[in-house]
């Protein structure tokens, strides 16, 4: 077998942990569960039941499996897509690890008879023939199984007429690690590889301990290679799957073992010490030898440590609070077995494997068949022309008759030998249940689906909703759109409105500017002009020096609206006497004479020319009022604008 370098994949040993539930012994002592999971992220935490106020001791694994667990549900995450790989042409191991009595044995084997309890074992069996009876008709397979154990470090073969013979363990550069003598059984059918299976389990070492009722006191590996011919694209690759359940680990003083329990015990100890080491010298940087030799378990694994294989580990552990001590050591090994690198390459099969060797038995075999039904023929055609001649040939006729007769026996023979060989080549496609077989196959294919089915309709369902959100974010954002769409329209058309209405008033009002101004300029010019005549007027009615003291001594006052002499109080006749500002040399009666008529002859002009003055005032006012309006009118737009709702 060859595989180039470039092919070579590095990858890590997948790790899971499996928690058996409470057994019923358990329960009865009120033994406490000191196990908690955390299912997203897979982690593993343990309680130390004597130190309970101290934070749990937690792990992280690939996959984390509680007590509700099902067989099936371990098949389908751990062991089928390692068989998957080994139909590509990859090896595989899936092994279990643990302390005694933690389920290494339920895992890897389970209940046979009752389907949902069946392990991985079983379970392999029937993906195996179901992958086999789907794929294409131009693939052969031929499947193999061994069958050993370790027990007390002697290598056994579980399906050998001679169990009890120990073998060797060899190694081959072509071939690696390999048990010298072992019997491979290459099988055709579900029923024939159960068969060996429960061959190999009734001949395994077993014993009740105080731990386990059924404690195994060996290591197993079944061992399933499968080898395919693909003729469409012309290869042949044959992969190995190791199927492990290994002894369980126990504390001595616990198990309380004597004699030969002691013994295997002590054996039980001492390989999965240097498993222990094995994984320890392969995660460890600066480690230049692995201690593979060390023990029978781990020359056999060596391949599934740091070697070419796909390997998954699934790690027992018993809740039980009296464990928490195994319990934590196995979490501890486990997790450093995460850490270990396989280099996986695919296996092509360069030399001649069993599928060719088959085929041309067969033909041989069919050569030899022809060559005798030839020599046959001829041998009848002979007799058949002898026949009516003398009594001597007639008593060889009855011998060739004899012959004849043993030539058909060798014939059925080698067409039973052809046939028996042509069985051990399954083609693809072909289907290899018997009925009851295929129903039980059925069913937990059919489960698997529904279970598929039911994950890809909650995805699906997951995807619906989410879409069915983002559908109403849409419509929500749509018709706000719409609405806001339909708000901007209202409020430009209200803008068009107002302006529209601002303008016309504004026109209205320049209008009326115009009316008021041109009204305001003659009025201007009458007053301009009644001003004029009025001032003439009072030239001539008041000398100009009185006109000059009028002047300087009257003032607008703009309470009242009228002029009023400085210093005089207009509060009815009551008029106080006027400041000095007035010169001595004129006579205070005659001053006020003058002044009262003619201050009020002044003050009528001057109201007069106020009045003038005051509406020129207000024109100017109102003009500038007007602007101020207008001004107003466009921040009133300006401003409708921006603060539109
Ligand atoms: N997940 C489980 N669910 C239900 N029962 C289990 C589970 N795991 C183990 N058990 C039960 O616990 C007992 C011990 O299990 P098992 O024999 O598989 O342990 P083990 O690890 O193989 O022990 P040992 O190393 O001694 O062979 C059995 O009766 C088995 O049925």
């Amino acid at each position: 077998m060859t595989s180039n370098s470039e092919d070579i994949e590095t990858e890590s040993v997948h790790v899971v942990v499996r928690v058996r539930p409470l057994n019923s012994k358990e329960e009865m002592q009120n033994c406490q569960n000191i196990i908690s999971i955390n299912h997203e992220e897979n982690i593993i935490a343990l309680e130390n039941p004597k130190l309970p106020n101290m934070q749990c001791k937690s792990f992280k694994f690939d996959h984390v499996f509680f007590c509700d667990c099902t067989q099936l549900d371990i098949y389908q995450k751990v062991a089928l897509p390692i068989v998957d790989q080994v139909f590509k042409g990859y090896n595989g191991t899936i092994f279990a690890y643990g302390q005694t009595g933690s389920g290494k044995t339920y895992t890897m084997s389970g209940n046979q008879t009752d389907n949902e309890l069946k392990g991985i074992i079983p379970n392999t069996f029937s993906h195996i023939f179901s992958q086999i009876s789907r794929a294409s008709n131009e693939k052969s397979f031929v499947v193999t199984v061994t069958y050993v154990e370790i027990y007390n470090e002697e290598v056994r073969d579980l399906l050998s007429v001679h169990p009890n013979e120990k073998l060797e363990i060899r190694e081959r550069v072509d071939v690696g690690v390999y048990v010298r003598g072992l019997t491979g059984f290459t099988v055709d059918s579900i029923n024939a590889i159960n068969e060996l299976l429960q061959l190999g389990n009734s001949t395994r070492k077993t014993r009740a301990t105080l731990m386990n009722n059924l404690s195994s006191r060996s290591h197993t590996i079944f061992t399933i290679t499968i080898e395919t011919k693909d003729r469409e694209h012309n290869k042949t690759t044959v992969a190995k799957l190791n199927l492990v359940d290994l002894a369980g680990s126990e504390r001595l003083k616990r198990t309380e073992a004597t004699g030969i329990g002691l013994k295997e015990a002590s054996n039980i100890n001492q390989s999965l010490f240097v498993l222990s080491n094995v994984i320890s010298a392969l995660v460890e940087e600066k480690c230049t030898h692995v201690p593979y030799r060390n023990s029978k378990l781990t020359r056999l694994l060596q391949d599934s440590l740091g070697g070419n294989s796909k390997t998954a580990i699934i790690t027992t552990i018993s809740p039980n609070e009296n464990d928490y001590d195994e319990s934590l050591c196995t979490l501890r090994y486990a997790s450093r077995a995460k850490l270990i690198k396989n280099h996986v390459r695919l296996n092509i099969q360069t030399n001649k494997g069993l599928i060719e060797n088959f085929e041309q038995e067969i033909l041989e075999l069919q050569k030899r068949l022809e060559q005798i039904s030839m020599n046959e023929e001829i041998k009848r055609q002979k007799t058949r022309k002898g026949k009516s001649q003398s009594k001597e040939i007639l008593k060889r006729y009855t011998e060739q008759t004899k012959e004849f007769k043993n030539i058909e026996n060798v014939k059925s023979e080698l067409n039973r030998k052809i046939q028996s060989i042509q069985n051990k080549i399954l083609v693809g496609g072909k289907n290899l249940f018997d009925k009851a077989q295929e129903q039980v196959f059925l069913l937990e294919s059919s489960f698997e689906e529904i279970k598929n089915l039911d994950k890809s309709h909650q995805e699906l369902q997951e995807l619906l909703e989410e879409k069915e959100i983002e559908h109403f974010d849409l419509q929500e954002q749509y018709s706000s759109l719409q609405e806001e769409d339909k708000i901007l329209d209202e409020k430009i058309e209200r803008i068009q409105r107002l302006l529209e209405r601002v303008k016309e008033r504004h026109d209205e009002q320049r209008q009326e500017h115009r009316q008021e101004l041109n009204r305001l300029f003659e009025h201007h010019q009458t007053t301009s002009r009644e001003l004029q005549l009025t001032n003439e007027l009072t030239k001539c009615a008041i000398p100009k020096n009185n006109i000059k003291i009028i002047e300087s001594n009257v003032a607008w006052n703009s309470e009242i609206c009228d002029f009023q002499v400085n210093g005089i109080a207009h509060v009815g006749n009551n008029m106080k006497k006027p400041k000095r500002r007035f010169k001595k040399h004129i006579p205070k009666s005659a001053l006020m004479g003058i002044l009262f008529n003619e201050r009020k002859n002044v003050m009528r002009a001057n109201k007069v020319i106020f009045k003038k003055c005051a509406v020129k005032n207000s024109y100017q006012q109102y003009v500038s009022q007007k602007k101020d309006e207008e001004s107003k009118d466009l921040e009133e737009i300006e401003d409708s604008d921006d603060t539109y709702p």
